[in-house]
Order: C-alpha cells, then sequence, then structure tokens
C-alpha cells in the first residue's frame, strides 16, 4: 500500500497519515452461527457421557441457552454500535486524544518491552490507536546503554474461524486493507521473511491493547462476535502459562459509552475477561495485578 521508503521516520508519519485517512467499510463476515460450532461444543461436555436420549435432552437446553446468551449479546452490540454512531464527533475526537494521552504517559506503558495493539478502524468508531503505534514506532526505549525500540505485534485474520495472528511490524509500509478493510500486515516483510508471530516468540509480550463493543468494571468485555480475540487470548495465556512467563495485562480501550452496567454483558465459558480499562476519565484497574501495576 506505501511505497517503501528508506526514512523510518517518514514511514511512520505516512503510517498515521494513512491510518487516520483510511475508510473501513463494516464487512459482514461468515462466522458460523451453527449451535453445533466449535465453541458451542467446548461449552458441553458433560452431554457426551449421557445416552443418547438424555444426551439430546441435555444439548437442546444448553443450546437454547446459549442462544439465549448469543441473542442477548446481538442486541447490546446492536444498541453500542447506535451510541457510538450518535457519539458527537468533537467528543470523540477529545476521547481519542485523552486516552492515548494517559497510555503514552503511564509507567507501564513507558516499561513495556513487547506488546500487541489494533490497527484501530474508524469505521468501526474504534478508540484511535494511531499516535499509540507511531510512537512505538519511533520511540525507542531506553535500557541502560542501548536503546530497543518495543516488539509491536497487529493481528491479521488468518479465516473466518475465529483465527488471527499477531505479526510483528517494525515499519509499516506494507500494511494492506483485508477483506473486512481493517489494515493488517502482509505475512512476510518487504525483504520476503515471514514476520514473526507472537505464539512463536522466545520472548514474552507485556501488554495487550484491546478493542472491543462494550466493557464492564468487572471485566467482561463483549467483541463484534468473530471470537477472534477470545480465541488468541486464551492460547497466549496457555502459552505464558507453559512458558512460565508472567501472564500479559489485557487492557481495553474505551470511549465513555462503551462502559455498561455491570452484569448487562452476558458471557459464555469462552469469553476472556481482562485486567483493566482505559477510558478518557482515566484507568479502571480491575484484577489485583491491574491494580498494583495502573495505580
Ligand atoms: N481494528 C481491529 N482489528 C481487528 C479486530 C477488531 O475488532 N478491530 N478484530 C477483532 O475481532 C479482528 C477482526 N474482526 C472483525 C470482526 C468483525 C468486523 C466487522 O466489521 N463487524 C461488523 C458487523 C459484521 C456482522 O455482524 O456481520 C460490525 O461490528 O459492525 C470487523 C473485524 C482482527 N482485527
Ligand atoms: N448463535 C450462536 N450459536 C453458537 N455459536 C455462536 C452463535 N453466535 C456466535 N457464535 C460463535 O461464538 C463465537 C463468538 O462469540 P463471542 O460473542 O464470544 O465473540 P466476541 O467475544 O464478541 O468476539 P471477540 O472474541 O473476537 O472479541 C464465534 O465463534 C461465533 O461463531
Amino acid at each position: 500500500m506505501l511505497r517503501k521508503l528508506r526514512s523510518h521516520g517518514f514511514v511512520v508519519q505516512q503510517l498515521v497519515a494513512v491510518i487516520m485517512s483510511h475508510q473501513c467499510t463494516i464487512a459482514r463476515p461468515a462466522f458460523p452461527r451453527n449451535l453445533f460450532s466449535t465453541r458451542s461444543r467446548i461449552l458441553r461436555p458433560s452431554s457426551y457421557a449421557l445416552p443418547r436420549s438424555a444426551a439430546l435432552a441435555t444439548m437442546t437446553t444448553q443450546d437454547s441457552h446459549l442462544e439465549d446468551i448469543f441473542t442477548q449479546k446481538r442486541v447490546l452490540r446492536s444498541k453500542i454500535k447506535k451510541d457510538l454512531r450518535s457519539m458527537d464527533p468533537a467528543l470523540r475526537s477529545h476521547e481519542d486524544d485523552a486516552i492515548q494521552k494517559l497510555i503514552l504517559e503511564a509507567p507501564w506503558f513507558k516499561s513495556s518491552k513487547g506488546l500487541c495493539a489494533y490497527i484501530s478502524c474508524s469505521a468501526l468508531r474504534e478508540v484511535d490507536t494511531s499516535k499509540i503505534l507511531q510512537h512505538v514506532l519511533q520511540n525507542p526505549t531506553k535500557d541502560g546503554e542501548t536503546q530497543t525500540p518495543k516488539r509491536l505485534y497487529v493481528p491479521r485474520v488468518e479465516d473466518k474461524n475465529c483465527y488471527m495472528r499477531m505479526l510483528n511490524i517494525s515499519e509499516m509500509n506494507d500494511l494492506i486493507a483485508n477483506s473486512m478493510n481493517i489494515l493488517e500486515p502482509a505475512p512476510v516483510d518487504a525483504n520476503g521473511n515471514d514476520r514473526e508471530d507472537v505464539m512463536l516468540a522466545n520472548e514474552p509480550v507485556d501488554l495487550l491493547l484491546l478493542p472491543g463493543l462494550g466493557f464492564d468494571k468487572t471485566g467482561r468485555r463483549l467483541g463484534r462476535g468473530g471470537g477472534y480475540y477470545d480465541t488468541f487470548l486464551s492460547k497466549y495465556k496457555q502459552l505464558a502459562t507453559q512458558r512460565n512467563w508472567k501472564q500479559p495485562l489485557l487492557i481495553a480501550l474505551s470511549y465513555s459509552v462503551q462502559i455498561v452496567e455491570e452484569g448487562v454483558i452476558p458471557v459464555t465459558e469462552s469469553d476472556v475477561f481482562i485486567d483493566a480499562l482505559v477510558s478518557p476519565s482515566g484507568f479502571i484497574p480491575i484484577t489485583p495485578v491491574a491494580h498494583h501495576t495502573l495505580l
């Protein structure tokens, strides 16, 4: 998308311009909606041990409960999308700046060595991340004498079955729009080398900056319904456990209108809870580790 450019700073400026001007259309990904999807099977293991007729009855009850949850999620998504659409553009811009400023000035952000972040899409009315990305790519972290840039990984959707990878980028001149019209990295860099997948990296990330539609102060997160983030987050948390790494902080960026009353967001066993929220009025730590780190 962007021409190969020698000057790193210029590339970053171009990237920011691209992100700011890129108009994502709202795609309709073909999410599997059938009751026998992988996720709904994960949620009813007990029925397999029962006789066929009993198992069918159990599955029906559990499936209808799941159907209810997915319906409630759809209704809530529509409501929040409507609220986001009617948000005053000046307020949105003010909140974008406030959230990014809070993050850029936070000690836990400054000291982070590796992070996963989303590339915000204005058509989806997501909290802007362009300033954060710009900062990460332009400012090496001071580590004694040496200056190391933070390792940055951004999402790339690989298929419609909830599979998303987080790939390393250090320059952004080959970001391309995917089928949902969201900017994402090509799987190989300009030299033809595979980009590093965070799941295969030797070093952990300490921070994940997450998008979403709705959040509450108990850590519930309502995504866009693709299951991409929940699937990725549970795999990454498992990897961190296996490798004895510290768990990364899961921090969602939220406009004020996206924070809903506790208990309103329905959850299934597959939903991964977040550690903290960053809203325009400040940090909202949820887990003990977030209280300790953020405040
Ligand atoms: N910036 C960004 N990148 C991301 C995500 C994200 O939420 N934000 N994802 C997080 O998963 C993955 C992509 N998932 C997506 C899921 C849905 C839609 C979308 O356009 N949804 C429409 C409704 C579509 C429908 O219901 O049929 C919408 O939300 O209005 C876009 C991306 C990976 N990259
Ligand atoms: N009615 C349904 N019955 C069974 N499975 C469904 C139904 N609706 C959605 N799903 C599946 O559930 C998963 C997504 O559900 P969920 O509501 O947890 O996503 P999300 O948390 O909004 O998304 P993300 O994790 O990407 O932010 C997908 O795998 C989707 O295919």
